[in-house]
């Protein structure tokens, strides 16, 4: 596997994106969105304004009514399958419950090793079970819990479960969807640590999506704000959490309890 990626170019990005369900109404107006190679951003906004809609485009599993998924720079070929196994390999997704997202019958080391089987990476089942433990490391869990069934671990422990399977493939990016709002507030800084860690020495990309500012400024350097289905804001997390300059980003932030310390 190479890694002498351009660094000029975004891993994903999202061009002009219009996007609705079926027949019904338009659920993202001409969104545009970048992430470059290692960037973390945050995607904010409230209940309903589009944020997995548009993760869920960047993540291959629908297509925009119009506007382009670009994946380094190029739109997708749906009959390219190649490259959209590159794809599929280099973004991964983590979602929010970490209850409904392993497979309960399955033991853990076979679900952290199932992407390597299905995105058919190299390697027979000595090399896996090598990889297996080194990811099992990677998340702070023991050597042991690969032979484990999920329902031996708790929500944190799942979800770095979830988190090793999506690092299987060497992933650029990690698109994560509300990845810590199921967990218990005890456990919850304890993951947001696990993906800082990612991020910092793996120089993994990441857009996570968020309701919660403490999170997105704890993780990410730059965020989008997304307010029905528009981009009303984009920036550096800090310069937009201390001085926002759309009145819907400033009604977020004044709903936020406490705000986070920049
Ligand atoms: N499967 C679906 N079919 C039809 N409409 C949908 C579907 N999923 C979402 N929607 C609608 O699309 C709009 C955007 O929803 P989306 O889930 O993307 O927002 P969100 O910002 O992620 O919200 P939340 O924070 O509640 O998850 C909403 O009006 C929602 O009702």
């Amino acid at each position: 596997m190479t890694h002498d990626h351009d660094l000029a170019t975004p891993v994903l990005a999202a061009r002009n994106v219009r996007f609705s369900y079926g027949r019904g109404a338009e659920v993202l107006h001409d969104v545009s969105l970048a992430l470059a190679p290692g960037e973390t951003v945050g995607l904010v906004g409230e209940s309903g304004a589009g944020k997995t809609s548009l993760l869920r485009l960047l993540l291959g599993l629908g297509s925009p009514t119009s506007g382009e998924i670009l994946f380094e720079g190029r739109p997708l070929d749906r009959r390219d399958t190649r490259r959209l196994l590159a794809y599929r390999r280099a973004v991964q997704p983590v979602y929010q419950d970490p209850f409904s997202s392993l497979d309960p019958r399955m033991r853990v080391g076979d679900s952290i090793a199932e992407p390597l089987r299905s995105l058919r990476l190299p390697g027979g089942p000595a090399r896996r079970a090598a990889r297996v433990a080194e990811l099992l490391e990677a998340v702070d869990l023991p050597a042991d819990a690969g032979e484990r069934f999920p329902d031996a671990f708790s929500g944190g422990q799942r979800q770095r479960i979830a988190i090793a399977r999506a690092l299987a493939p060497e992933p650029r990016v990690i698109l994560a969807d509300e990845p810590v709002s199921a967990l218990d507030t005890s456990v919850r800084m304890q993951v947001i640590e696990l993906f800082q860690r990612l991020a910092r020495e793996r120089g993994i990309g990441m857009l996570l999506v968020s309701h919660d500012l403490t999170i997105v400024s704890a993780l990410c350097r730059r965020m989008a704000v997304l307010e029905g289905g528009r981009l009303v804001e984009e920036g550096n997390t800090r310069g937009v959490l201390t001085d926002p300059r759309h009145p819907y980003t400033r009604r977020l932030l004044a709903s936020v309890p406490r705000l986070p310390a920049l």
